[in-house]
């Protein structure tokens, strides 16, 4: 897929399945071939073991990486001040997961949290900039709603996009690419749409197409 793909056009992000089976030689590989990589390992884990792990991503020159906003503020605090004892040239952008796209409210609900996901995401979203991340990963859907009130202190990676009449697949929150956009989001974050057509560079080049 990389050597379809120009670093021009997109970056590149390396995730759980393909960091368990490659490790940080596929992460070195993408960066060797010019690429920006998300590490997206959502770390979610006590403050020292994930502020160790996200200082290990930052040694290896990603360009992002995140943990989850419910492992808390001493966790995320953490994360930032090991990234600021590096001191590196370019430190990776820092972002906190607040609600997996994949769930619905009734499946919050069936988890134990006591309100549905915009107002979670809200709140962890908040907490996520008072403890020193960049952004958030979130749905588009939410992203609106945290621009008015963050503005340009809250990076929003936003997955679960899909282009109109695609499969919804197992994700739950779902905005197009061009309403993503709209809404505030930064980054769009697109997997299957993308990776599983026959054609992959021309779905890519179609949804740049759409948003200008
Ligand atoms: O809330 C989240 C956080 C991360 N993801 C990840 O994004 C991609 C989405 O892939 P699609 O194929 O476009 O559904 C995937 O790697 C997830 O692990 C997310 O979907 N939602």
């Amino acid at each position: 897929m990389a050597d379809r793909l120009d670093p021009a056009m997109c970056r590149v992000k390396v995730g759980k399945e393909l960091f368990t089976c490659a490790g940080p030689s596929v992460v070195e590989a993408l960066q060797s071939k010019g690429f920006d990589v998300f590490l997206d390992l959502k770390f979610h884990d006590i403050p020292n073991t994930t502020s160790k792990a996200v200082a290990a991503a930052a040694r290896l020159g990603v360009w992002m990486v995140n943990v989850h906003a419910s492992g808390g503020r001493r966790m995320m605090e953490a994360c930032r001040e090991e990234l600021e004892r590096l001191q590196l040239d370019r430190s990776p952008l820092l972002i906190a997961v607040t609600v997996l796209t994949s769930m619905s409210d009734e499946e919050l609900l069936e988890i134990g949290y006591k309100s549905g996901a915009a107002e979670m995401v809200r709140h962890l979203a908040a907490l996520s900039v008072d403890s020193g991340m960049d952004g958030v990963v979130c749905s588009a859907q939410e992203a609106a709603m945290l621009k008015q009130s963050h503005g340009i202190n809250i990076k929003l990676v936003t997955p679960g996009i899909r282009p109109e009449n695609s499969d919804v697949n197992d994700q739950r929150r779902i905005v197009t690419p061009a309403q993503a956009v709209q809404n505030g989001s930064d980054y769009l974050v697109i997997g299957r749409p993308i990776t599983q057509a026959a054609e992959p560079v021309n779905v890519l080049e179609t949804i740049i197409a759409s948003l200008n």
